[in-house]
C-alpha cells in the first residue's frame, strides 16, 4: 500500500481490551493470560486538536492530550499506516487498576494501535494482526503483556530479529484466577530495574524446565500448577520492593495454592481455588476472573451505556 495516499473512516470506532497477567512465575516476558476484567476506548478522527476523556482509572491523573498512551500509540500506528489524521477524540473508561502488575499499558497501547488501525481505509491491509502485534509489543518494549491482550487466553509469545510473534493456548479447566490487588502502585520500570544483569546458569536451567511444565499445567493438568509456578529468574529480586506481595505469595503456596506475582506486581495471582477461609488480610482487595479468551475487539460506532459505567460488572471483592 506504501504511495497510496491514507484516507481516513468517519464516525467512532471502539475497542475492549482485557487485564492481562504475564509471567505467570517461571515465563519471564514470554507467557501471559488475558482476564475477564477490561478498559473500553472510542476514538474519532476531528478537525484538527486532540481530546481525551477519561472516566474510573487514572481518572483526573492520565494527561488529556499527545502524552497520553493510547494517543501515542494510535501516532505511532498511524505513521505505519501511512499518515495522521488532522485531529482526534479519544473517550476511555478505564476499568484496569494501572501500575498494579494487571498490563494496563499494554491494553492503553492495544487499543491504541486497533482504533488507528480501524479508523483507516484498508487499515487491515496496510497493518495486519502480525504487524499490530510487533508494533504494540515494540511500543511496549517486551510482549507478555500486549500478546494475550490481543489474542486473548493464555499465551507465547517470543521476540525474531522481525519483531515478536505469539500463539494462544486454550487454558484447561480447573484453572481459576484470581487477583490480589493493593492501593499502592508499582511501575514496571522500577521493578525491572532491580533484576541482575546475568543469572547463575543453574538458576535459568531450573526455571526452563518449570516455564515447559507450566504449559502442560495450564493446558492440561492444573494439578501440577504448584510445582509448574516456581520461578528464580525474577520474584525474589524484586521482594524486597514489595514485601506485602511476596509475603501474600508465600501465605497462598504454603497453603498449596499456586500464587505468583502478576506482572511486574505488586498484584498478586492465584491460578487455583483458594481453600476455605484464606484470609488475605485488609490490604487486597480481591478478583475472581475468568479467562478472557477473546482478546481485544474492535466495533464501529460510540460506547454505550452499559461500556460508559466504570465499575466492573461481576467483580467479587
Ligand atoms: N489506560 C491507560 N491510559 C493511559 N495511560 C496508561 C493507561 N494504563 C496505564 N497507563 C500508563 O502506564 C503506566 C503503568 O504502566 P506499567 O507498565 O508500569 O504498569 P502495568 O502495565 O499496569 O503493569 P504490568 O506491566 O506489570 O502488568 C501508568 O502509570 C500510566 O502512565
Ligand atoms: N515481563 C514483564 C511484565 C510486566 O510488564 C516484567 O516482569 O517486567
Amino acid at each position: 500500500m506504501s504511495g497510496v495516499p491514507t484516507t481516513f473512516t468517519s464516525g467512532p470506532v471502539r475497542v475492549r481490551v482485557p487485564a492481562t497477567s504475564a509471567n505467570l512465575g517461571p515465563g519471564f516476558d514470554a507467557l501471559g493470560l488475558a482476564l475477564a476484567l477490561h478498559d473500553d476506548v472510542a476514538a474519532e478522527v476531528t478537525s484538527p486538536g486532540v481530546t481525551v476523556t477519561v472516566t474510573g482509572q487514572g481518572a483526573g491523573e492520565l494527561p488529556a492530550d499527545d502524552r497520553h498512551l493510547v494517543v501515542r500509540a494510535m501516532r505511532a500506528a498511524f505513521d505505519a499506516l501511512g499518515g495522521q489524521p488532522p485531529g482526534l477524540a479519544v473517550e476511555c473508561v478505564n476499568r484496569i487498576p494501572q501500575a498494579r502488575g494487571l498490563g494496563s499499558s499494554s491494553a492503553a497501547i492495544v487499543a491504541g494501535v486497533l482504533l488507528a488501525r480501524a479508523l483507516v481505509n484498508e487499515g487491515e491491509q496496510r497493518l495486519d494482526d502480525a504487524g499490530a502485534l510487533r508494533l504494540a509489543a515494540e511500543i511496549e518494549g517486551h510482549p507478555d503483556n500486549v500478546a494475550p491482550c490481543l489474542l486473548g487466553g493464555f499465551t507465547l509469545a517470543w521476540t525474531e530479529p522481525a519483531g515478536a510473534r505469539a500463539v494462544s493456548l486454550p487454558v484447561a479447566d480447573g484453572v481459576r484466577p484470581t487477583v490480589f490487588v493493593p492501593e499502592e502502585r508499582g511501575l514496571t520500570a522500577t521493578a525491572r530495574a532491580a533484576l541482575p544483569a546475568t543469572v547463575p546458569h543453574a538458576d535459568a536451567a531450573f526455571t526452563a524446565g518449570r516455564a515447559a511444565l507450566l504449559v502442560h499445567a495450564l493446558t492440561t493438568d492444573p494439578a501440577l500448577l504448584l510445582p509448574a509456578t516456581v520461578d528464580r529468574l525474577h520474584q525474589d529480586y524484586r521482594a524486597p520492593g514489595m514485601p506485602g506481595t511476596a509475603a501474600l505469595v508465600s501465605a497462598l503456596r504454603a497453603a498449596d495454592v499456586a500464587a505468583v506475582v502478576s506482572g511486574a506486581g505488586p498484584t498478586v495471582l492465584a491460578l487455583m481455588e483458594l481453600p476455605e477461609g484464606f484470609e488475605p488480610g485488609t490490604d487486597w482487595q480481591v478478583w475472581q476472573l475468568a479467562t478472557d479468551v477473546h482478546g481485544a475487539r474492535v466495533t464501529r460506532g460510540r460506547l454505550g451505556h452499559a461500556e460508559r459505567d466504570p465499575v466492573a460488572a461481576g467483580r467479587k471483592s
